[in-house]
């Protein structure tokens, strides 16, 4: 396992913020920590980096523990943090190829580092505003950015909080693309934070539902569909008079009705449980 989290517990003072959070995750697999705001992603995904000391659990990022790795182990890591670092009069170009000379000498036959800048640019979409400062770029374009001082040192995980907060949809997709792209070509484990269900369902490979410190629901898109599939709302009326029913079979329920109510039965509506719908009831149940 590249990722292994077993029994992940974080206090802040007295307040226990992860609450026996695991899971793991292999090469090239995508994992979303999905959920609202104050559930303990960055927490979580801080410890992973060595940027926070748990409380208690066991936690290995590529077989390291990471409140004990040293240089070489991250050098392998990618980050992409929420807050953007300024580095505002420091043009694209030379930003990027500055930061990846850090990563030369971890460089190996099979695993060539950096990323070479003008390669970089492309994949990322930033090859028109190579040459300008810093502090005028766009959020988006600063996004990408990040997306790419996060990639430079081609690693093996990459860990990306919130990335796409502030893209417009067409980057929104590019950058999807382009997360595809690490983990198939580039065998990269990759955990991002999203409060965007949607992000996570067209993106993770698997789906991590983080609320209040706790894992309360894991699995693909479609597997988490089957588990936390909520009720379809049939509506209709009868006379000019409104019903409504909640149902998870909404097919039989229908069938009953005409069967007893025949053509008396109008404005027949079903309207299917979503993924989002179910979603947002169960982040409400919990916080
Ligand atoms: N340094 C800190 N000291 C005390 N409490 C903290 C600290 N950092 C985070 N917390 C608390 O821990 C909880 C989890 O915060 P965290 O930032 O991990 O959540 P999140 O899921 O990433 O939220 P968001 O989506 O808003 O970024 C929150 O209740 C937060 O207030």
């Amino acid at each position: 396992m590249v990722l292994t989290v077993d029994g992940l517990r974080m206090r802040y003072g007295d307040t226990e913020v992860l609450h026996d959070v695991s899971f793991d995750a292999g090469p090239g697999e995508v994992v979303a920590l999905l959920g609202p705001n104050g559930a303990g992603k960055s927490t979580t995904i801080e410890i992973l980096e060595g940027f926070r000391l748990r409380s208690a659990g066991r936690v290995e990022v590529l077989g390291v523990d990471p409140a004990a790795g040293d240089e070489r182990w991250r050098s392998r890591l990618g980050i992409v943090l929420q807050s953007w670092r300024d580095h505002g009069n420091w043009r694209v170009r030379e930003l990027l190829h500055h930061l990846g000379s850090y990563y030369a000498p971890y460089a190996t036959s099979a695993e060539p580092r950096p990323w070479p800048t003008d390669e970089l640019l492309d994949a990322v979409g930033l090859t028109a505003h190579a040459g300008q400062k810093i502090r005028t770029l766009s959020g988006g374009q600063r996004r990408r950015l990040d997306v790419a001082i996060g990639i430079v040192g081609r690693p093996n995980v990459l860990f990306l909080d919130e990335p796409t907060a502030g893209f417009d949809p067409e980057a929104r997709s590019e950058f999807h693309d382009l997360v595809r792209r690490l983990a198939a070509e580039q065998d990269t484990t990759i955990l991002l934070t999203t409060h965007d269900l949607d992000e996570a369902s067209k993106l993770a490979h698997r789906i991590l539902v983080l609320t209040a410190g706790r894992i309360i629901a894991a699995g693909t898109t479609a597997q988490l569909t089957k588990l936390i599939a909520g009720e379809d709302e049939v509506r209709w009326t009868i006379d000019g008079r409104p019903f409504r029913k909640s149902t998870e079979d909404s097919t039989a329920f229908v069938r009953g009705l005409f069967a007893t109510y025949g053509e008396a039965v109008a404005e027949l509506e079903v309207r299917r449980a979503s993924l989002e719908d179910t979603y947002l009831a169960l982040v409400r149940e919990q916080s």
